[in-house]
Formats: C-alpha cells, structure tokens, sequence
C-alpha cells in the first residue's frame, strides 16, 4: 500500500507497481523513482509500444532507460513532473549533477584535478578560481550555450554582464598590466599572481559546454581582436576601448582573412588611404569568416596601406556591413561576411607602426594558438568522458560495450592522447610563465605550433573513434550522442583556426632547425 513519506512523496512497494501496466495506467520506475507514464506514453518520441512492453510496463525499467536517454531528459521539468513517488526502503542510485562538480570518471578530469594526484604546477588560487569558475560555467553559461547553439542567436547580454561583473572578460586576456586594480571572480584571484595557469583553466573549463559555435561567440573575437587595441592603441583610444569592451557593452573583432587571401598577408585587397588632410584612412574591402562579426561595434582590421601592411581599428558605423556566414557550426558564433565601402577612419585608430603592422598581427598569434590548444584539449577530454560513460553503461549481446576488445583499444588511444596532450600543454604553460614575451616569440613559437598541430589532429582521431563506438547514435542531433554528433561535425575548426596542421608544424620545424649548432654532426 502507498505510504505518504513527507507531504509530496510517496513510496510504493515493486508489487504496487506492477500492477499498473496497461494503456493508460501504466507506471515504470527508475532508479529507485516511480514514474506514471499513463498520459505521457502517448506522446512519448519512441512511441507507446515500446512502454507496453512487459519488460517494461509496471517494472523498473532503469537498465533500459539508461540505455536510451541521457540522464537529462529526466531533469527537464516536463518530465520531472511524471515521478509519482519512490520505493520504499531503496534511494536513487544515479544522482543529478551538482553545478561546479568534478567528475569522478577515470580520466574525465586532467590529473591535477583527479582526487588522489599531485601535480606541480597549480596552487591555491588556481584550484580557488577552478571551482568559482565551474560553478559558473555550469549555472551561467551552459544553459545559455545549448540554447543559443540550438536557436543560432549570439549568447544572451545578461550572460555578457554577469561576466563582466566577475571580470572574467578581462582575465581571458591573460596576465597583465590590464587586470591591475580588478576583483577578479569575486576575488578567488589577486591581479599580480594571475599567470597562464590561470588562463588555461578558464580556456579549459569554459570548453566543456560542448558547443563550439557558441563557444567561439563567447566572445572568442575580443581574445584576439583586443590585444592590438592593448599593445599597440594610443592612450586614448585604450581607455575609450577597453572599459567598453570587457565591460560587455561593446564587442569586438579581428578582421584579417578574405576570400582572397588568409594569413598571406601580401595578398589581402582591402585598403586603407589617408585623406588629403591626413586627419582619417578611408577603408575599402571584404573580409570573410570573422568571428563576431556579425554582433561586433569595433573591428580591429587589416589593411593594405601605401608602403605595406597597417592594422586600423574601424567602429562600426556608415558604410559597415556585416552578414552572417553560414559555416558547419551554429550561427552564434557571429562569423560575417565583411564589407568596408569607403569607411571614414580617424588615424589616431591606427594600431602600431603604419606601413610595419606586420609585427602586430604576429605578436599574438602564440598566444592564440595556444588558447586554442587549450580549448582542443579539454574538448577531447569530455569526449572522452562521453564514451567511458557509454560504453559502461549500453549493452550489446548481454554485455557491456567494453566488455569487446575492439572498443577497449579505442578507448585506450583516445586516453593517451588526450593525456599526452596535456601534460605537454601544462610544460608549454609552465615555460610561458617564466619567459617574456619576446623570449616566448622566440623559444615557444614552434612548440606552440607543435603542440596545436598535435592536439587538433588527435582531436580528429578521437572524433572518428567516438562516432565508431557510438555508432548511429553519434551521427544523431538529438538524444544519446547528442555531443558527440557536435563534436564529430565541428572538431576541424580547431585545426584551421589560428593556422593550419601542416603550416604550424613545418613553423615549428624551421624554428628548431635555425636553432641547430654549427657543429653538430652525427
Ligand atoms: C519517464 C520516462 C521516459 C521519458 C520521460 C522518456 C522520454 C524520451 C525522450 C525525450 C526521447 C527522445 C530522445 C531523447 O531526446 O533522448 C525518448 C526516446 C526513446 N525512448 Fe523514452 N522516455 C521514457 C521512458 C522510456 C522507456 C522506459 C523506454 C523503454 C523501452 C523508452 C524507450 C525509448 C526509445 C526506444 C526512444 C528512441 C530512442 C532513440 O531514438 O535512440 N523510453 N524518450
């Protein structure tokens, strides 16, 4: 008989149970949780039958429905509302994820993060802004992500301003003069300890939204667009600029490739000439796949000028336009088409040397290329998870997935390289703290391109062999595979942004063999 444990649930014995298990009476339980499914199995997507089953109706169906849905579709309120009771005397088995939790999957977290282990490089303040920043991934931004993914709309203001309250937009830039003064994440972080590590565990956590386009519009355009602005803006423009931007009320782009030409910068056809005056450029041209583009108020852009390469901040105003560009991935992302047609520009906009701006696009091409690698890496790692979690749990001739050698061997590659991969980006990190700049320029430029090209071809790899073990579930929308499918369908953004596969590693090549010593020989 029911029993009323508190005023809303109740518990029910299995007995109980069974006995409602025809069409419109019909009850299931899993884990541990009865649910009445009378009214719901009608409009049920994998239809009635398959909830009349007798295996199914009236019994505790938790293996088969793990087996089918993620954890999720439970959560959503819609169907939270079927639950009807528990059982008596048994507790759930599967709990719902906490915001801010780490997971306890082998390998579902790098080892710094794995209860157990030790790792050099991270102390309090990176453990500290870790778990604020999870928190907040899991609360803020990962609701906002898969609807925006889905709905193609640029990530919510309210999510923008939230970031900005925590300076989060402002600590994405790295170590810096520009953090001086600033509550950083509620202050989990003082501005002079902030170093890579710090960055790289935003870069990472932020990752694990499993939503590339969205990710890339989480204003992926200020990461690269701004640091011109930082390094190379005059005073005054600085000080417009930068409270506008990692303030959320204005956002930027970098607005480089053209249909014409990529990083071959000798080939770019968009102008800039100065009036007759000297006082403005007057900017004319395209630019394809600019990230935030089509949401972006300032575009940090590059030109040809008279006597060679210049980078000219433009705002947006008479004779900007920007259209979206559909790409593989969602439309949240921003990426627009560009054009400038006779776009008036102050010179005090100019960014670096005029005719030289070479030097401006290049200064920060380490460092994007090793956020990327950042972002490469911890994507692979949830991939990872998804495919632990699956292969534990799905039954194939009554027995686990892992239970076939074949699919223990994928598992294994997909580890070590996603593993590899880490523990070189933490010693690539850990040199970058140490060095200046220049020093970075000149030491890490190669291994950065190495360890990019590395992380984004076995990114790949682990991509196929997920859609392997997951097979057509991995190559459905919706449902189990759900990000694997995503991730399938996005990974090679990784390995074209910021430079592709072959050029980063023929970089890295040419660096170390300018750095052979005379006298070597075998
Ligand atoms: C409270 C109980 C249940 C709810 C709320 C529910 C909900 C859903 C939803 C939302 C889907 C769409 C796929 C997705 O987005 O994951 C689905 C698919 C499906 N469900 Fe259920 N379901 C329930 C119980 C069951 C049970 C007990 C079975 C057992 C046979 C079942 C069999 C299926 C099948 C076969 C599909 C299609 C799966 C696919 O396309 O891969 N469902 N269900």
């Amino acid at each position: 008989m029911a029993t009323q444990s508190n005023t809303s649930t109740k518990t029910f014995t299995r007995d109980e149970v069974s006995k409602h298990r025809t069409k419109g009476d019909l009850w299931i339980i899993i884990d541990s949780k009865v649910y009445d499914i009378s009214r719901f199995a009608n409009l049920h997507p994998g239809g009635l039958n398959v909830l009349l089953d007798e295996e199914v109706a009236g019994q505790d169906a938790t293996k088969i429905f793990f087996g089918l849905h993620r954890h999720e579709v439970l959560l959503k309120p819609a169907y939270a509302r079927l639950q009807i009771g528990t059982l008596q005397d048994e507790s759930p088995v599967i709990l719902a994820p906490i915001p801010g939790q780490i997971s306890t999957v082998p390998y579902g977290e790098p080892t710094w993060l794995t209860n157990g282990y030790y790792s050099p490089y991270f102390k309090e303040s990176h453990r500290a802004l870790q778990k604020a920043f999870r928190k907040f991934v899991d609360e803020v931004i990962y609701p906002d992500a898969q609807a925006c993914e889905e709905s193609g709309k640029r990530l919510s203001q309210s999510v923008v301003d939230l970031m900005a309250e925590k300076n989060i937009n402002a600590m994405r830039l790295g170590p810096g003069k520009h953090l001086k003064g600033l509550t950083l994440m509620d202050g989990v972080v003082q501005p002079e300890e902030f170093d890579y590590f710090h960055e790289m565990i935003l870069n990472q956590e932020v990752s694990r939204i499993g939503a590339r386009g969205y990710g890339d519009g989480l204003l992926a355009g200020m990461v690269i667009g701004l640091p011109p602005v930082l390094n190379f803006g005059s005073e005054e423009l600085k000080r417009k600029v930068i409270p506008e931007v990692f303030g959320g009320k204005k956002f930027i782009c970098l607005a480089i490739s053209e249909a014409f030409a990529g990083s071959d910068v000798a080939g770019l056809k968009t102008t800039a000439t100065k009036t007759e005056d000297g006082k403005h450029w007057i900017v004319n041209g395209t630019k394809k796949w600019i990230t935030n583009g089509t949401f972006a108020g300032y575009f940090t852009v590059g030109c040809r000028t008279e006597g060679g390469f210049t980078v000219i901040l433009v705002e947006r105003g008479e004779g900007v336009e920007t259209m979206p560009i559909k790409t593989s991935y969602s439309s949240a992302a921003g990426t627009a088409y560009i054009t400038f047609d006779n776009v008036k520009v102050p010179v005090e906009n100019t960014l670096g040397p005029e005719d030289a701006g070479l030097i401006v696009m290049l200064s920060n091409f380490n460092h994007e290329r090793w956020v990327m690698t950042c972002v490469s890496i911890r994507s692979q790692r949830m991939v990872v998870e998804e495919c632990m979690k699956w292969v534990n749990q799905r039954e194939v001739f009554g027995r686990p997935l892992v239970s076939q050698a074949v699919i223990r061997h994928k598992l294994a590659g997909m580890i070590a390289r996603v593993e590899s991969a880490q523990a070189w980006l933490e010693n690539v990190t850990y040199q970058m703290t140490k060095m200046s700049y220049k020093q970075q320029s000149a030491k890490l430029a190669g291994q950065i391109g190495f360890i990019k090209m590395y992380a984004t071809r076995t990114a790949q790899e682990t991509a196929a062999d997920a859609v392997q073990i997951f097979g057509g579930r991995g190559i459905t929308k919706t449902g189990m595979g759900r990000f694997i499918e995503h991730y399938h369908r996005t990974v090679t953004f990784d390995s074209l942004l910021g430079g592709a596969e072959d050029v980063l590693g023929d970089l890295g090549v040419r660096q170390a063999i300018k750095q052979m010593p005379k006298n070597a020989r075998l």
